[in-house]
């Protein structure tokens, strides 16, 4: 049996003046299924959010969610729920206000939910929005965006501030929340290995075209780690693609690209060295040619 895709992307293409953002892009969103949307700063995530939530055109191409073009539609809109990086609320609005005005917006919401997320995130909700910490702010868009149990949801770098045991809450809850009332989530993040096993499925922007739109176990497989003494790695790697090195002392892992055949695992065996899979960040830092590292360092200690 096969299902309409939730959205379905094709030659879309958005530019600004000269400057083409969205290449021409083609993907599908199927139904039920949790989406990484990974790329550099400025690869065109966020854009390519927008347009998918009807808040900006295209400028070619065509673009269906949930079977008609977003922008026209309030049915298709009240479908999705969008949580943005910076979310603006309305002057003088609290945390207790958006939760009381969610239901109006979002069919199925969920207040048991969001009333457990507010004492998990220990979040202020009498406070007015402008006084909340970053985190808190940050808080109260996740708390919409899980609560909202949207069939269509898009959370565009949503823990800005979020410390860890925050932004594990929210990972948790989503998996939690995922697999009773399974839905299309869309994440977009530069903390790759922290959700890299919540995703099922990558799609990875570059200059605004798509470099990779994979399950995720697949591209994860598209690259091996050998770890183990670093004379009998740097045998086993000789001649190998090499993506990424790591090492102390007498000890070194070394990434290669490609599937490695059984007389390869063999070898390794036999040389004692221990393979394990590639991880999501370490492959796209690869692919981008990007060192997201170094972001994900900043973040993670921000
Ligand atoms: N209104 C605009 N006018 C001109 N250029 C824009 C506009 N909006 C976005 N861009 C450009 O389009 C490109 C894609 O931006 P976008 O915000 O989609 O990137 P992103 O992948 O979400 O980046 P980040 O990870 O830094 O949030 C960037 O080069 C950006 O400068």
């Amino acid at each position: 049996m096969t299902t309409q895709p939730v959205a379905r992307v094709v030659g879309l293409t958005k530019t600004y003046g000269s400057f083409t953002a969205i290449d021409g892009i083609d993907f599908h969103l199927e139904e039920n299924g949790i989406y990484g949307l990974l790329g550099r700063n400025g690869a065109g995530k966020t854009t390519i959010m927008q347009l998918l939530t009807g808040q900006i055109f295209p400028d070619g191409g065509s673009l269906e969610v949930f079977g008609s073009a977003p922008a026209e539609h309030a049915d298709v809109l009240r479908r999705i729920c969008f949580i943005a990086e910076s979310q603006k609320y309305p002057d003088g609005f609290r945390p207790s206000h958006v939760f009381a005005s969610a239901p109006w917006f979002f069919e199925n919401w969920n207040q048991e939910l969001a009333d457990e997320l507010i004492a998990e995130f220990r979040l202020p909700v009498s406070r007015p929005i402008k006084k909340l910490s970053r985190g808190q702010l940050s808080a109260v868009g996740v708390i919409v965006g899980l609560a909202s149990r949207a069939p269509l949801t898009f959370f565009d770098e949503p823990y800005l501030g979020l410390d860890a045991v925050a932004r594990h809450i929210f990972y948790d809850r989503l998996l939690a929340d995922y697999a009773e009332h399974p839905r299309t989530i869309v994440l977009s993040t530069h903390l790759i290995d922290e959700v890299s096993n919540l995703l099922e499925h990558v799609i990875l922007i570059d200059q605004g075209r798509v470099l990779i739109d994979a399950p995720a176990d697949e591209v994860r497989g598209t690259a091996t780690t050998v770890a183990g003494t670093r004379a009998a790695v740097e045998s086993f790697v000789d001649g190998r693609r090499i993506i990424g090195r790591d090492g102390l002392g007498g000890l070194a892992s070394v990434t290669v690209e490609g599937a490695l055949s059984a007389a390869d695992r063999r070898r390794a065996s036999d040389l004692g060295l221990e393979l394990g899979p590639v991880s999501l960040q370490q492959l796209i830092v690869h692919l981008t040619g990007a060192d997201l590292g170094a972001d994900t360092a900043q973040e993670v200690s921000a």
